[in-house]
């Protein structure tokens, strides 16, 4: 089970698209085919947002209306312009200037009104639907098999959850506004460019395909770039959650520089690829400016020369001009925000594959139920099994073993035998490629793994303690316990003297940023969990660090505690658990080679004798000592 560093390095999910890292690597023309067919991709992916905005349907109502109403008042600004130019000062009427004027405040009122209200539905909107999204990406990679984390980095994932998320927020929030915002000037200002004077729109039409055909074929490249910056981010993050989460082993191996040195080469390298990107980007920008600036100042050129000649009003010339000014600036707007929606696209797009990413294992259609009240009976038929990441290293073979209800089995084996591979099947992480694994007579393919597991409590060789009060910790597989029942499992696990005397007692916080405890401790703790669960069935994982005599006494008496009337699988490494043991099973490379208790296999003179002799010997030495 424990994963070596070889077998997180670098292999593509399932779907061969998360893990960016190996894109890297990929030979030049397959990276440009894959690239050709991603600029290809437009901003559809965004489409997979919509069912999370049709909750708030009110809300998106709100932000369609003050979009709209913020369009409309722009879009009248200029026709006030006119009269003011044409009437207002040429009648030299005050009355009616003033009126104009008033119009124009009037205007300038609810234009502010109309933004403030755009601003709010649609980041409040923005916000939201984030926070729907993560929490939903969340909860499906709780869901996911241990398959998918075998070949997953971590790290990675969680920049996925942090940074493709905000951006997605900023897109859904900021940036679509911006962008619809945009496309209604856009088009409003268009249709009022026509109206006002059908020949110099002629001309500016004309002019578009020009303008917009250069943008759009130097966006796909910036699209590209800006894809390449974020995953060469990624990248450096992973490595840098990796290395944050191991800084003891860092700090002991001195390799300090050495990481650092990787790091900074991985952010250097993002650094390189987001520049390349800024300068692509800086360049579009412009590129755009000038075509439209340049357009603006032709229309203006060719209808100053109308106004001289009298055939235009000085008046619609300047709303003319407004609105093409409104039609550029807001087409400017749309190729900047353009690139922003397909990044956010591209995020959206990666989330949604992490969303589709199915469970390997989960329950049939219609799951066979567990007989109630459990038994705890385990039984392994012929099981033979290859980690999914490795398939052609078969890690059991044809294993075959039963435990009675209640009864107490160790396994023992030399490194790499498959004991913790027994124990991922039985909790039904992974499938057997060939046999069945029953637990109380149900073979666990056809039940639901949840159930299952409900009936399995584990106390694994590592602790993990989370950043949580020692009360969370100990309830973790039970939240809804009540106090006195958490205080009852801490008591039997010997737990409740060193919890008490934590600063803060059972709400003192541990793990992270809060209390360490001691290897010993961690292990009571883990006993407290167990014990709550208070499952049929308990496989135990024996540290094989050594504790302190104390310690040890404590924990093994809290263990005994635990295995009364429980079906107990253990993966021994103590010469006083497989003494206790009613049975021991001996694995070798995946079979059962040897069963029996500690007396006859020791006369056997087999592997387990060779075993014993080594693995044991400390605790016979520290069994003496006492
Ligand atoms: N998640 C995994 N993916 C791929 N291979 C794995 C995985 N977990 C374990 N293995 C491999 O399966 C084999 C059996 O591993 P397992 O952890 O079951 O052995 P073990 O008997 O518990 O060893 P140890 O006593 O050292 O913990 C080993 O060769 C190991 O490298």
């Amino acid at each position: 089970m424990r994963r070596g560093a070889g077998t997180r390095s670098g292999r593509p999910f399932a779907s061969g698209s998360l893990n960016r890292t190996t894109e890297l690597f990929v030979p030049d023309d397959q990276a440009a085919t894959a690239s050709k067919e991603k600029s290809r991709r437009n901003l559809k992916p965004l489409g997979s947002l919509v069912p999370y905005l049709t909750h708030y349907k009110a809300m998106v109502a709100g932000a369609c209306f003050f979009l709209a109403l913020a369009a409309i008042t722009t879009l009248s600004l200029p026709l006030a312009v006119r009269r003011v130019i044409d009437h207002g000062f040429i009648e030299s009427d005050t009355g009616l200037i003033n009126a104009y004027f008033g119009m124009l405040m009037v205007l300038a009122a609810v234009l502010a009104l109309a933004s403030a209200g755009r601003y709010y539905f649609v980041i409040t909107l923005g916000e939201r639907v984030v926070a729907d999204l993560r929490k939903a990406v969340f909860s499906h990679l709780t869901r996911l098999s241990p398959t998918f984390y075998d070949t997953a980095e971590s790290g990675e994932i969680v920049s996925r959850l942090a940074a493709d998320t905000t951006q997605v927020k900023s897109a859904v929030g900021a940036t679509a506004s911006v962008f619809l915002r945009n496309a209604i000037l856009f088009l409003g200002a268009l249709a009022m460019m026509v109206a006002t004077s059908p020949a110099l729109s002629l001309i500016v039409i004309a002019a578009i395909p020009f303008i917009v055909l250069p943008l759009v074929a130097f966006g796909r490249g910036v699209r590209r770039k800006s894809r390449h910056a974020q995953d060469t981010l990624a990248t450096a993050n992973a490595y840098a959650s990796e290395a944050i989460g191991a800084m003891r082993t860092v700090q002991a191996f001195t390799s300090e520089r050495a990481v650092t040195g990787r790091f900074g080469g991985a952010v250097d390298e993002a650094f390189g690829a987001a520049r390349a990107s800024i300068k692509a980007r800086a360049l579009l920008t412009a590129i755009a400016i000038f075509l439209i600036f340049a357009s603006v100042v032709a229309v203006l050129w060719i209808g100053a020369a109308r106004v001289t000649a009298g055939t235009l009003s000085p008046g619609t010339l300047s709303q003319f001009l407004l609105y093409a000014v409104f039609a550029a600036g807001a087409l400017g707007q749309l190729s900047e925000v353009w690139g922003e929606l397909s990044l956010a696209a591209g995020a959206a797009e990666r989330l949604t594959e992490l969303l589709a990413e199915e469970p390997v294992i989960v329950a049939p259609p219609r799951p066979a139920a567990l007989p109630a009240p459990a038994t705890g009976r385990v039984t392994f038929e012929a099981v033979s099994f290859s980690y999914p990441s490795r398939p052609d290293m078969p890690t059991l073979n044809g294993l075959s073993f039963d435990v009675e209800p209640g009864e107490t089995v160790a396994i023992v084996g030399p490194s790499g035998a498959g004991k913790s591979t027994v124990f991922a099947l039985l909790e039904r992480f992974y499938d057997p490629s060939g046999g069945r694994i029953l637990v109380d007579g149900v073979d666990l393919r056809t039940t639901d793994p949840l159930e299952l597991r409900s009936r399995i409590a584990l106390v694994p060789q590592d602790t993990t303690i989370f950043a949580a009060s020692a009360r969370d910790n100990i309830a973790f597989g039970d939240p809804s316990a009540s106090s006195e029942a958490i205080a009852a499992a801490a008591r039997q696990a010997l737990a409740e003297g060193f919890v008490k005397a934590l600063p803060e007692g059972y709400e003192t916080l541990l793990g992270e940023r809060g209390v360490t405890l001691s290897g010993g401790q961690r292990q009571r703790i883990a006993i407290a969990r167990a014990l709550l669960r208070d499952a049929p069935i308990l496989l135990l994982d024996e540290a094989t660090s050594a504790l302190d005599a104390e310690s040890e006494v404590l924990v093994q008496k809290a263990l005994d505690e635990l295995m009364v009337g429980r079906t107990t699988l253990v993966i021994a490494h103590r010469l006083s658990t497989v003494l206790k043991a009613d049975r021991i099973l001996v694995l070798d490379q995946g079979r059962l080679v040897e069963e029996g208790n500690h007396q006859s296999l020791i006369s056997k003179g087999g592997i387990y004798a060779r075993l014993a002799k080594l693995q044991f010997e400390a605790g016979r030495l520290e069994d003496a000592a006492e």
